[in-house]
């Protein structure tokens, strides 16, 4: 679990997140979704300690990461696993050199430990057969799945996500939104993602936070947001596509018009 509490982040004059409180869930997918500039990214490098909040505390399972000593803060962030935005795989190195980078960092493990470890996680993002490939000879959605692979190769307690389906086709998205998700639920990993992919909201949205001009405006699951009566976020996620249909719905339904009224 992670507590963000009263946290404010401001670069000069301009502030940037107003006094954020949000907590996010073990086992579960908890999104930061906004417009551009709200203050995701920001708040997410606060997180990862990347950026120092001026107030607030971050607790990691219980302790303030902004007290840590650095060698908590180093143990701490053993724990956390990133995907990148564009994968950020090494194009020199095979897909298995790519998933033992961080064991070679990190573990003691021997060389064949490491090797096993690699593959194994490989098979869990079904790609066992990719192992001796390089990036530029696999497809977009394989190398969000071998970032993916490389992300929780450390056995991750908390993985952060950017973007995951940037630059991918809707189905491959959802495959990738899937693979995230079981793997949340099956290592119990605190699972951050950003992102404005409203179709990955609906499917794995277990928590969703969103930002305003850098304030938590609205949190809620997938469940209930498209009933949201929050007048901003629905200007945001109606102007999807996506939800279209959903509006439609909410509306018709609000007028006693739905057809499940008629049946
Ligand atoms: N290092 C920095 N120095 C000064 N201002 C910054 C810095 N990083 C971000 N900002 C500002 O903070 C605000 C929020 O930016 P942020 O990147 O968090 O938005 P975002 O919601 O992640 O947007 P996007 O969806 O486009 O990635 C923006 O006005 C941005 O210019």
């Amino acid at each position: 679990m992670i507590e963000i509490r009263n946290v404010k982040k401001s670069f000069g004059e301009k502030t940037i997140l107003h006094d954020v409180t949000a907590t996010m869930e073990a086992g579960k997918c908890n999104l930061i979704i906004g417009a551009s500039g709200s203050g995701k990214t920001v708040l997410t490098k606060c997180m990862v300690g990347l950026f120092k909040p001026d107030q607030g505390e971050i607790l990691y399972n219980g302790q303030n990461m902004l007290e840590m000593t650095d060698e908590e803060r180093k143990q701490l962030r053993q724990q956390i696993g990133m995907l990148f935005q564009g994968s950020a795989l090494f194009d020199s190195m095979t897909v298995e050199e790519n998933i033992m980078f961080p064991l070679n960092m990190f573990s003691n493990l021997s060389y064949k430990e490491r090797r096993k470890k690699a593959n194994e996680v490989l098979a869990r993002v079904n790609l066992k057969d990719a192992n001796k490939k390089f990036p530029a000879e696999i497809s977009g959605g394989m190398k969000k799945r071998v970032g993916i692979a490389r992300a929780i190769v450390l056995n991750p307690k908390y993985l952060f996500c950017d973007e995951p389906n940037s630059g991918l086709d809707p189905q491959t998205s959802l495959l990738i939104d899937h693979l995230i998700k079981e793997i949340t639920e099956e290592y119990d990993i605190t699972t951050i993602v950003v992102t404005h992919d409203m179709n990955s909201v609906m499917e794995i949205g277990d928590r969703i936070f969103y930002m305003h001009q850098g304030k938590k405006q609205w949190e809620g699951s997938n469940k209930d947001i498209i009933f949201s009566k929050d007048k901003l976020l629905n200007e945001f996620i109606f102007a999807s596509e996506f939800l279209q249909g959903a509006k439609e719905m909410r509306m018709l339904e609000e007028k006693g018009e739905s057809p499940a009224n008629n049946q």
